[in-house]
């Protein structure tokens, strides 16, 4: 049998610091039996995106959290891209890879590099000391995504426990969980309204899924769902990509004046930090048949939980992999997952990253630590609190 672990990945100790048992795993072995939860853990590069490329094999249609749909009803509608695997994964995919592709990106770019420069210059007008999860990784997704999509601005904030409660329910019943539900049927109400064609704006990109359905590439009944995909998958995640971002420059500042003196690495110091924080730490497969994995076999309709924060500082695939280097070559990292479900808005996000750094690297000469930062605990994101922050303009 595989060696096995007794640890809570989902418990406040790990979720505070993850980095000793992603270490303990990846030594243990290939593969490891996570005895809390009676699941098995990948947390090696190696086993990580061989699970992620094999999706016949390692299934997303029974969910990739703890809950097996086998078993268990979804606790709300499954996700047809998420939750899914091929065939019924295939026209929403195509239909969001479309919507999301160079088209937008070359639509949004000019706009979204004017917004990120006056957002930054109002926040430096306010001093040179503030909380740049609040004001910077927070404020920015929530002023560029939610336009792009076309919802209205009111209520919009909702996005960010909405989608909170969405990663902690990928884990187990725990407290984090709880703690959301008080606001659930709320919330949920909320973001069904928000998927509904007459609330999205005529040139947004939930118009755009919506006119998918007109021409039938997807049903009507699909729409929706898809536009709340972008909803529960696009905020949160950038959120804490951008703030890991700028915790990392904000902790290096030789790598911060390499993106002063070479502005064209925003993309590549996003992808960076992507690698180096893992915003999306962990989610689940399912196996459809006895899986080998190393010198064990995983049996047919176990979870098995993918440690992709693990597998992007595994020693046997990166060369010094807990520093953060901008003059790495981050390509191959699983902060995105890979194969037939990697990230679908992966180009919005570094798109996002580009017009906040650039913004922020045009204007701040040295940015640093002013105070101790505070964690977000999880079940799926390495989240952050506060990151209090003191600027030298030049
Ligand atoms: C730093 C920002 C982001 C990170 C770290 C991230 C991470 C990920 C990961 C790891 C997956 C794979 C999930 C799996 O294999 O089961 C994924 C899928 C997905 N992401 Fe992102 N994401 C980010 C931003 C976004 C944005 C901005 C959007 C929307 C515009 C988005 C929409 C999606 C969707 C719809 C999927 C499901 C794709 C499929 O199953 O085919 N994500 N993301
Ligand atoms: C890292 C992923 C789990 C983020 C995510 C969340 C939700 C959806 C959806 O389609 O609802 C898709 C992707």
């Amino acid at each position: 049998a595989p060696p096995v672990d007794p640890t809570d990945p989902f418990g406040h100790d790990v979720l505070e610091d993850p980095l000793p048992l992603h270490a303990a795993l990846r030594d243990a072995g290939p593969l490891v039996h996570l005895t809390e939860y009676d699941v098995y853990a990948l947390a090696r590069y190696r086993e990580v995106h061989a699970a992620l490329v094999d999706w016949q094999a390692f299934q997303s249609g029974a969910g990739v959290g703890l809950s097996n749909f086998r078993h268990e009803e979804p606790w709300r509608p499954a996700s047809l891209l998420l939750e899914n695997d091929p065939p019924r994964h295939d026209a929403p995919r195509r239909v969001l890879r479309a919507v999301l592709g160079p088209g937008a990106l070359r639509r949004l770019r000019d706009a979204w590099f004017a917004d990120a420069r006056e957002l930054v210059d109002r926040v430096l007008a306010d001093g040179d000391e503030f909380d740049a999860v609040a004001r910077l990784a927070e404020a920015f997704p929530l002023r560029v995504f939610p336009d792009a999509v076309g919802i209205p601005r009111e209520g919009r904030e909702q996005l960010l426990p909405l989608g909170d409660h969405n990663f902690n329910a990928f884990g187990p019943p725990n407290d984090l969980v709880r703690k959301g539900e008080p606001r659930l049927p709320e919330l949920s109400a909320w973001v069904a309204s928000r998927c509904r064609r007459d609330t999205l704006s005529g040139d947004g990109i939930g118009a755009r899924i919506w006119a998918a359905a007109d021409r039938g590439d997807i049903t009507a009944e699909q729409a929706p769902l898809v536009v709340r995909s972008l909803l529960l998958a696009g905020v949160d995640t950038t959120v804490h990509g951008l703030s890991a971002t700028l915790y990392a420059l904000a902790t290096h500042p030789d790598q911060w004046r390499r993106l002063r003196e070479q502005p064209h690495l925003a993309r590549a110091a996003f992808d960076e930090a992507v690698r180096w924080e893992s915003p999306v730490q962990t989610f689940f497969r399912t196996t459809t048949t006895d899986v080998r994995v190393g010198d064990h076999v995983v049996p047919d309709g176990r979870k098995v939980l993918l440690f992709l924060g693990a597998a992007n500082r595994d020693p046997r695939r990166w060369e010094d992999p807990d520093s953060f280097d901008l003059s790495r070559d981050p390509s191959g990292h699983v902060g995105f997952g890979m194969g037939i479900h990697q990230c679908v808005g992966q180009h919005i996000a570094r798109l996002e990253a580009e017009a906040l750094l650039t913004a922020l690297a045009g204007r701040v000469r040295s940015i640093e630590l002013a105070a101790p930062t505070v964690r977000h605990h999880n079940n799926t994101l390495r989240a952050w609190g506060s990151i209090p922050v003191r600027v030298r303009l030049g």
